[in-house]
């Protein structure tokens, strides 16, 4: 897989060439295998291969991998774990469901709870944002499925976005459809990805993109035919 450049850096771990290339073969000697480390947690996987210092993150919260305040916690743990592990110099997040990269917020975080709950809640999205954000791993978003609202921040936050190709997948900041206005963090988010017009247009409409459409939109410089990656 090949992946564009991007205006971040400042990193150690970032490769000298603003070209990055991601091998992910099947490990095929007992070397390989013994370089790996997993970990799990409820909601999410993670492979750590310390022989390419590639970690690979995985969503498994059925049905939607909504992004929960559980969710997000270990999530934030996840990535801090790999942040002090030298080894790690790369992450990519995807999902282990079918067709879902990630429903976005959990709606049912929203509704119903009390102002602390609340704030505690709104508080670990902040915290997701910028602890991907301002990562000093390179981050990837391999969106192996729809990816509305948050889960398209999520994948907006990291530093390169797979998608696979899929009629069915749609990406984008649908909050307005949603009746909701998305916050101006995740507004600045896709700004710095796509730009002012194709945010400006998006946002107004609510609009999910198909992968083709999104890579013709400069979200991404790769997409994938394979319905799974
Ligand atoms: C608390 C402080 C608030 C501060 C307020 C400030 C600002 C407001 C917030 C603004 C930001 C919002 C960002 C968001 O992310 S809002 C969430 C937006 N996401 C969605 O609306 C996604 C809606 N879901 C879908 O479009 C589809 O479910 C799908 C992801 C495309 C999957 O479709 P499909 O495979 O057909 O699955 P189902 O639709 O049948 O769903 C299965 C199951 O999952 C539940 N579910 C879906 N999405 C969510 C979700 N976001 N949160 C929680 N649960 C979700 C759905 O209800 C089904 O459940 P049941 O099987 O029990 O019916």
């Amino acid at each position: 897989m090949g992946f564009g450049t991007v205006s971040r850096g400042g990193s150690s771990r970032w490769p000298d060439q603003r070209l990055c290339t991601v091998e992910m073969g099947p490990p095929c000697h007992t070397s390989c295998l013994s370089r790996r480390k997993s970990s799990s947690s409820p909601k999410i996987k993670v492979d750590l291969d310390s022989s390419t210092g590639i970690a690979v993150m995985k969503f498994q919260s059925p049905p939607v991998n909504s992004l929960s305040l559980d969710f997000l916690t270990e999530f934030c743990i996840s990535l801090e774990k790999l942040e002090m592990d030298r080894s790690c110099r790369g992450v990519v997040v995807t999902s282990a469901l079918p067709k879902i990269f990630s429903a976005g917020l959990d709606i049912m975080e929203m509704y119903g709870k009390s102002p602390e709950r609340c704030g505690e809640f709104w508080k670990a999205v902040q915290e997701m944002w910028l602890k991907l954000y301002g990562s000093n791993m390179v981050t990837i978003a391999a969106i192996n499925g729809s990816s509305p609202a948050g889960g398209c921040l999520m994948a907006l936050t990291c530093d390169y976005r797979i998608m696979a190709e899929n009629p069915r997948y749609g990406i984008g900041l649908n909050e307005t459809q949603l009746g909701i206005v998305a916050p101006f963090w995740f507004k600045d988010t896709m700004v710095n990805t796509v730009g002012h017009r194709t945010t400006e247009l998006a946002l107004e409409l609510g609009l999910l993109y198909s992968a083709p459409d999104a890579l013709r939109l400069a979200w991404w410089t790769s997409w994938c035919r394979r319905t799974r990656c």
